[in-house]
């Protein structure tokens, strides 16, 4: 075999303020963050939203620096990775695709396509997957292969999720004791799992895996671990006014406080690098509710960023998924296909979820009449030309 190249997949991540209000309507425009009935609504709600959120999303950023580290921290996993390659005798050359700021996923194909790889493994960041995350990288990849001639014959193959690989697990156990070391009594301290969530309809309806993989990943983390302590998994980050995974970080915190837990170990279980979501989100917000509870000794596992087991498990996937058959980019997206991707496809009658689903298709509708007339002073009804 002859070159290899690794592409990473992240999400990105804004690197200064003025980057806030453009990294979330990129993240807003993708139908696999909003699922809506119809496409023409993405852009105006995608730059409707990201116009609200923008001044907190800088508060939590100028928290943290003034942006995100989620660029300089996938670069350091690529220097690691490549250097773990080539000491296990594979020289590779690393790609980073974000999906939503820079480097683009896009940048990273078009060097890829001139670097002349015989052999493209696709890695994405995420350990487990979801279509919000991996699915919305594997699919925008799938559209640049059909666009893109000079990519066909460029032989690949992706890695869909990787949640049980034994490094990893080792990885997230040794960040784990870390920080139970540092507790009187170690044995005593309760393990917070907070996991990105996701809204609950892409599990229910759209049957994302992603629920199942992040509860068998606890699982497997508390096996490797080994220890006795008691454990909690709950979810964190939500957006918006849907319903998303359930328990809520936040509820879960009061309540373990409620019980009189005193000692906690948080551990961002879906993230592989610190971010917005760990470095503002848990060490700040999370720790005020948890220490209002009542919990006095608040800590976090630190995310694996450049852990060298970590780094080891990343170069295993690597050259496993080189000794495997192939998996398509078709593979990986027709088998979400499989599942519902859009949920809303047959009317039923009765409190259905069709029901509920045309329901917010005509609050959504009169959602966007109601913006239109915002900004333009004219009602629908006056833009068709049925009022004067
Ligand atoms: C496994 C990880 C992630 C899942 C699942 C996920 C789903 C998801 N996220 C949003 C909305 C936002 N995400 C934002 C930032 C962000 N999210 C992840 C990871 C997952 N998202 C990362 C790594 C980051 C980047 C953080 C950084 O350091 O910049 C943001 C922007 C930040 C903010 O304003 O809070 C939003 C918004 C949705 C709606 C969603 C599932 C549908
Ligand atoms: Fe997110």
């Amino acid at each position: 075999m002859g070159r290899v190249g690794v592409l990473l997949l992240n999400l990105g991540g804004p690197d200064k303020l003025e980057d806030v209000g453009p990294f979330l309507y990129n993240l807003f425009s993708d139908p696999e963050i909003i699922r809506l009935p119809f496409r023409w609504m993405q852009k105006p709600l995608a730059w409707f939203i990201a116009t609200r959120r923008e001044k907190t999303s800088q508060e939590n950023y100028k928290q943290i620096g003034g942006g995100s580290p989620l660029r300089s921290i996938t670069e350091e996993q690529g220097e690691a990775l490549k250097t773990q390659l080539d000491a296990m005798g594979k020289e590779a050359n690393i790609y980073v695709g974000m999906r939503y700021w820079h480097p683009y996923t896009e940048e990273a194909i078009a060097q890829l396509a001139q670097d002349n790889i015989d052999k493209l493994v696709i890695l994405p960041l995420y350990p487990q997957f979801s279509i919000s995350t991996s699915g919305s990288s594997f699919r925008l990849l799938e559209k640049l292969w059909q666009e893109n001639p000079k990519l066909q014959p460029l032989e690949y193959t992706v890695i869909a999720s990787w949640y049980k690989q034994p490094g990893y697990l080792q990885a997230m156990a040794e960040l784990i004791i870390e920080q139970l070391n540092q507790f009187p009594n170690p044995d005593q301290a309760h393990i917070f799992f907070s996991a990105h969530g996701v809204p609950k309809s892409y599990v229910v309806e759209a049957g994302d895996p992603y629920q199942q993989e992040i509860e068998e990943c606890t699982q497997l983390i508390m096996q490797t671990l080994n220890r006795p302590n008691a454990h909690t998994l709950a979810y964190q980050s939500r957006v918006g006014p849907v319903e998303w995974l359930q328990p809520y970080t936040e509820d879960a915190l009061k309540e373990l406080g409620e019980k009189g837990v005193k000692d906690l170990v948080v551990v961002p279980i879906s993230f592989v690098s610190e971010h917005i979501e760990t470095l503002q989100e848990i060490d700040i917000e999370y720790r005020e509710i948890a220490e209002e509870a009542g919990i006095e000794n608040f800590r976090r596992a630190a995310a694996p960023n450049t852990h060298p087991v970590f780094i080891q498990a990343l170069a295993d996937l690597v050259i496993e998924s080189l000794e495997k058959p192939d998996l398509k980019l078709s593979q990986v997206t027709q088998m979400k296909k499989k599942v519902k991707m859009y949920p809303q496809e047959r009317w039923e009658w009765g409190m259905t979820t069709s029901a509920e689903v045309w329901n917010g298709r005509i609050a959504m509708l009169g959602f966007i009449a109601l913006i239109i007339e915002i900004i333009t002073g004219r009602g629908l009804l006056h833009a068709i030309g049925l009022l004067q």
